[in-house]
């Protein structure tokens, strides 16, 4: 329900309304007094032409509209003028209303619509004539359509005929809650009758001579069903005003409202209706028991060709997916639920401890000496120089390499490619990687294990330093060059204390280039001096300690002594037979097989998967089996070379060489740590360690460098500082472990787990420094 109230011309109407407030305030003239009020708000509202409100009874309706008409409003009214506002507005009328405060200049023109009655005007929505009596076409047509229904529905019976009710009782139904009545119940509504409204009696329908009427606004009632009388708490409003209600009205919004039921009972309203097909009406009756027509459309699709075709379709596609993913299965490299079985090869069952005890006197003992010490010490020259001249390496090789690397510019870096085979490496003048060579002598076998100087293959040194018996750190005795490795960012000091973390016990300092200080003596006392000094801090005792004069480039001192007179201050080894003093340190050949993968290649046509590395701890022979941890394929070892000889078992300190069965090259990887099945190596991802710290220490992130293998971690936890001499604790959690304290830490790994235990070195590193080193406990 909707009324329209259209404003064409406002006026003013505060000054009739207040002759309401003149009268003595009864219950009739209180609500006439709030229901102008109200109107007159409606007719504020300037921006809006038309007024849309629902909810007010007719009886108020009519009332207001008797009003309007008994108090018109005129344009030129006094009240336009500012000075007699006070002469028109009675004192106290806007006491109680909260925006009467409003400047009358302020206030919009008023004038209160027109009601048009019968035989006047009936312009549909208000329409545009003025003229009295006279009708729009559109209205004679839609007055002779309602003569027509109304003609008709008198025919109907008085039980059958639509009852006609107040607008109030209407909107009574829409605040109230339904009856008991159920829709089905409910009587379908009948096209509506619409009756026009007399005038009010003692209205005046002409308009004063000379003024202007407002657009009238036509108020009609329709015909519409029998609605139950509403109760007393039926019209109790549902819900209390809005804040905005009461700030506009205060409290009397509710009389208000209520009073408007009463008393605008006689509103004309307009309803819009659309009378319902006989179908609808039907349905409505029917009160959708049935299926609803998209209802009826889906079960007849569904009983179709078309959906059987589709459901036939759908099915022939899970059948074709089903295959395919059966054909997709059978191409898988499928997860076996057991590992496929490497090939058994006849394994002879041998005693390795009880072979190698009485093979040790026939064998040459082997040991693995890591070259180590700041960047272009010399150290490549010294190893090509040792090679060369233990006969390793023939005089037509060097004679190559001389001419080699003049055609670069770099002769005198001949002896250097001896060691240094990669093209990068020559063309730099750097070793990058770990060399391997190997001398012998008559009483042992060396595996020359050559490390890069520069800092940043420092990994690349640790790996060689992983698998060294002692160490021969080469010095640059040049003036200056000592210095520059000795201090804080070189690498001679990095490099002791790495070896010595990683279990090296002996060391031999090879005092190199004293060809370019004549042999300086006073030189070569003062190098000694300071490191043996910092060595010992370092943790090598003095009767493991050794100082060789020599030179690398001229050969003196290296493999043979110096020409008579050259250094007459020195009667010691050359660096050769210091070697040769030098035992390697006994391994546990023992225990449970350790060998870290140096490399992995194509031993051959017979050969498809061969590894190298040294066999740490523990014996293997052909035929066992082993995995390679943190990998998980097994492999047979189909054969064996120890130093390029074919043997039938190796032990701990052996080079070995093994040719594997049953495992592809992909399952391999340099740095992985080949155990027996039986005792694998199960990795770390947290793990306690003794270390000897280089840095200063915190809980921090660090890389964890295990040979060749190496991940991110963090230190977790600052155990306790131990006691250098005795290892017992001297501080338990320390805030921060010094640079050369001894401590135990606790280290998280934060990637994969790694291939550690009991007993394995690692390296600790952060932002390129090596700052701690040590063993896993
Ligand atoms: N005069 C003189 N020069 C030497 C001697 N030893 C090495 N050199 C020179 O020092 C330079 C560096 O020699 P390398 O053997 O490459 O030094 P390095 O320590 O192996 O270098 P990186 O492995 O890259 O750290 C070369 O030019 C050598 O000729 C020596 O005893 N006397």
């Amino acid at each position: 329900m909707v009324l329209l109230l259209r404003r064409r011309k406002v006026h003013h109407i505060p000054s009739e309304l207040s002759r309401c407030d003149g009268e003595e305030k009864t219950e009739e003239n209180s609500g006439c007094r709030s229901t102008k009020r109200l109107v007159y708000f409606i007719f504020r509202v300037r921006s809006s032409s038309i007024i849309t409100m629902v909810g007010f009874s007719s009886s108020s309706a009519r009332t207001t509209s008797r009003e309007m008409h008994r108090y018109p409003c005129h344009s030129e009214s006094r009240l336009d003028r500012p000075e007699n506002v006070n002469d028109r507005v009675p004192s106290g009328f806007w006491s109680d209303v909260p925006w009467g405060g409003v400047p009358v200049f302020r206030l919009a023109e008023l004038v209160p619509p027109r009601i048009l009655v019968e035989g006047r005007t009936t312009g549909l929505l208000g329409g545009s004539s003025l003229q009295p009596g006279k009708t729009s076409k559109l209205a004679a047509l839609a007055k002779a359509r309602s003569k027509a229904k109304a003609e008709k529905a008198a025919g109907l019976t008085s039980s059958d005929a639509p009852q006609s009710t107040t607008a109030v009782s209407l909107l009574d139904k829409l605040s109230k809650k339904k009856p008991s009545t159920t829709p089905a119940e409910t009587p379908a509504p009948t096209p509506a009758t619409v009756t026009p409204i007399p005038p009010a009696a003692g209205t005046s329908p002409e308009p004063p001579p000379g003024e202007i009427m407002p657009e009238p606004i036509v108020v009609q009632t329709i015909d519409i069903p029998q609605i139950p009388a509403a109760t007393e708490s039926d019209i109790t409003p549902k819900a209390s005003p809005s804040g905005f209600a009461k700030s506009m009205f205060g409290r009397r919004l509710d009389e208000m409202l209520l009073d408007l039921d009463d008393k605008i009972a006689d509103a004309q309203l307009i309803y819009f209706s659309v009378a319902p097909s006989q179908k609808a009406a039907a349905k409505a009756k029917q009160g959708f028991e049935g299926p609803s027509p998209d209802d009826v459309v889906i079960a007849a699709q569904s009983q179709s060709k078309g959906l059987n075709k589709t459901q036939k379709t759908e099915k022939s596609t899970a059948a074709t997916t089903t295959s395919i993913q059966k054909g997709i299965d059978g191409l898988k490299i499928g997860e076996p639920s057991e590992k496929p079985t490497p090939p058994k090869i006849a394994r002879k069952k041998i005693d390795v401890v009880a072979e190698y005890e009485k093979s040790k006197s026939k064998r040459k003992e082997n040991a693995n000496l890591v070259v180590i010490g700041h960047v272009d010490a010399g150290k490549s020259t010294l190893m090509g120089r040792l090679l060369y001249d233990s006969g390793v390496v023939d005089e037509r090789t060097i004679q190559k390499y001389k001419q080699e690397a003049e055609k670069i510019g770099k002769s005198s870096f001949a002896l250097a490619w001896v060691l240094d085979q990669t093209g990068e490496e020559r063309t730099r003048g750097v070793t990058i990687d770990i060399a391997v060579n190997a001398f012998e002598t008559e009483k042992g076998r060396f595996t020359i294990l050559d490390a890069p100087g520069h800092r940043d293959f420092i990994p690349n040194m640790i790996a060689g330093a992983a698998q060294a018996d002692f160490a021969v750190l080469v010095i640059d005795s040049s003036p200056g060059e000592f210095e520059a490795g000795f201090n804080i960012r070189g690498q001679t000091k990095e490099h002791a204390l790495l070896v010595r973390s990683m279990g090296v016990q002996r060391i031999i300092v090879a005092v190199n280039k004293l060809d370019l200080l004549h042999w300086d003596q006073d030189r070569f006392d003062e190098i000694r001096q300071q490191m043996t000094q910092f060595l010992t801090t370092a943790g090598f005792q003095s009767k493991n300690m050794s100082f060789i004069p020599c030179s690398g480039l001229t050969g003196d001192n290296i493999v043979r002594k110096p020409k008579e007179g050259l250094v007459p201050w020195y009667s010691g080894p050359t660096l050769i037979e210091e070697l040769e003093t030098a035992k390697p340190v006994a391994k546990a050949i023992e225990k449970a097989l350790r060998m870290t993968i140096t490399d992995v290649y194509r031993g051959g046509v017979t050969n498809p998967v061969t590894i190298s590395g040294r066999i740490e701890v523990g014996n293997v022979q052909v035929g066992d089996t082993i995995i390679a941890v943190p990998g998980d394929e097994r492999a047979t070892v189909k054969g064996i070379e120890v130093d390029n000889e074919a043997a039938e078992w190796a032990v701990a300190g052996n080079n070995v060489q093994l040719h594997l069965a049953g495992i592809e090259m992909d399952h391999l990887k340099i740095g992985d740590v080949v155990c027996h099945t039986d005792s694998p190596l199960v990795p770390l991802r947290e793990f306690e360690a003794k270390i000897l710290a280089f840095e200063s220490l915190t809980p921090m992130m660090i890389d964890i460098h295990r040979g060749r293998l190496n991940a991110s971690g963090r230190i977790t936890k600052l155990v306790a500082t131990l006691d250098k001499g005795n290892g017992t604790i001297t501080k338990k959690k320390p805030r921060h472990i010094g640079p050369g304290s001894l401590a135990m830490i606790n280290i998280l790994v934060t990637g994969a787990p790694l291939p550690l235990e009991k007993g394995s070195k690692i390296v600790l590193r952060a932002d390129g420094l090596t700052v701690a080193a040590g063993v896993v406990e």
